[in-house]
């Protein structure tokens, strides 16, 4: 049967109700499996990777086979306590969909179930990958060995939700589509001691307040102007008591560019001001910079300018031309090494990507699986 709305909203509401954090993902896993296990198997070969434990491929076999179209949906949540007041909210307690992957999910379910019943013209590969938002899970899923042989596609899509488009809107554009990020972890160690006697201790709460000034710094002195680049430092914790020096401090952020050479430039200035400070506040600090594989998400020439085109033609279809962004997505690994496009689906929330409040508009679901069900449908045609 293929999916249509009356099942996929319920589908949705169900994944929404059990978000789990990056590489945990095994009720999802085990939800998704049911659901692909209920379609037509006749041309079906799903496939799970020992290494990566809670992702799922699925191939299916199309009338030829020298030439495989990928999909990619993620399928992780975030560790957020969910606010939305929803029926159908969280059972999972400080953990919530609420970067819209159930969306993401339901969409590639409702794709899959189409190829399911309708043998496409090639091969394609879809993929259910893991840790998205924490832990390389594309990165991961290329180098688990997966994709290799039958199974690599030669060409590759995703996409991700929107709050700020019109719900079922397309959004795209040629060359970059989301920023390349790296993480940034500060652990600063110095001496604690008694509020009243600062001379005998070395007090990391200075200490990080100056790394977090100084960092701030870069993309204001050191970031060409006409190019971009944002240094957010999300998470800053350290000391106890109002009445003790603290001897430790934790600073964890982001490094956002739209080119993989600012996002090293900026790394490398990251790393140089934090040395000045150790020197400086005569402190330790253990630098961390881990980009994980979250390169730029470069859409490919070719296949994005016929995406672009087949959308605008499909008379059922709001296309929206939209800038570049400074959301990372570990997708811009597998588009490195795979060439492909990443779009965007409208959702229309008044809440941002992250938020506890963010409900996306579920209409976007069928808008999403039947605008790219007939460009997939499009794309095989192509090879055949
Ligand atoms: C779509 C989205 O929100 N993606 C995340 C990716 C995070 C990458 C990495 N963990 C980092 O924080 O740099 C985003 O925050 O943009």
């Amino acid at each position: 049967m293929v999916l249509r709305e009356t099942d996929l909203i319920p589908i949705y509401q169900h994944l929404h109700q059990i978000p789990e954090i990056g590489l945990q993902e095994h009720e999802t896993q085990a939800y998704l499996l049911s659901i692909i296990g209920k379609m037509p198997q006749d041309w079906l070969t799903i496939k799970t990777i020992p290494t990566l434990d809670t992702a799922i491929l699925v191939k299916v076999s199309g009338l030829k086979h020298d030439y495989r179209i990928g999909y990619r949906t993620d399928i992780d949540a975030l560790p957020v306590t969910e606010n939305t007041g929803l029926p159908f909210a969280s059972t999972h307690p400080g953990v919530m969909h609420a970067c819209g992957h159930d969306i993401h999910m339901s969409v590639a379910l409702g794709i899959l179930s189409y190829f399911a019943e309708n043998r496409p013209a090639t091969d394609m590969v879809f993929m259910f990958q893991p840790a998205e938002e924490n832990a390389s899970g594309g990165q991961r899923l290329y180098e688990s060995g997966a994709l290799t042989g039958d199974w690599m596609p030669d060409e590759i899509f995703a996409f991700h939700d929107n709050p700020n488009l019109p719900t079922g809107a397309i959004g795209c554009r040629m060359g970059t589509l989301f920023a390349g990020t790296c993480e940034i972890h500060a652990h600063l160690s110095g001496k604690s001691g008694h509020a009243a006697y600062p001379h005998q201790a070395n007090d990391m709460v200075v200490a990080g307040a100056a790394l977090v000034s100084q960092l701030q710094t870069i993309v204001a002195r050191n970031v060409d102007p006409i190019q971009s680049g944002v240094v957010t430092l999300g998470h800053f914790t350290a000391g106890t008591i109002g009445n003790v020096i603290a001897g430790e401090a934790q600073i964890d952020g982001t490094i956002r560019a739209l080119t993989q050479e600012m996002n090293m430039h900026i790394q490398r200035r990251v790393r140089t001001i934090t040395e000045g400070i150790a020197l400086a506040y005569d402190c330790n600090i253990d630098l961390k910079l881990n980009q994980g594989g979250y390169y730029p998400v470069e859409n490919n020439d070719a296949i994005t300018a016929d995406f672009i085109k087949y959308m605008q033609d499909d008379d059922d279809v709001n296309f929206i031309e939209t800038k570049p962004a400074m959301t990372g997505e570990d997708f811009g690994y597998l588009i490195h090494q795979i060439p492909g496009t990443m779009f965007w689906l409208g959702v229309d929330s008044p809440y941002s990507l992250h938020s506890e409040n963010m409900v996306p508009h579920t209409a976007a679901i069928m808008s999403g699986v039947d605008a790219m069900t007939g460009f997939l449908t499009h794309r095989n045609a192509l090879h055949k």
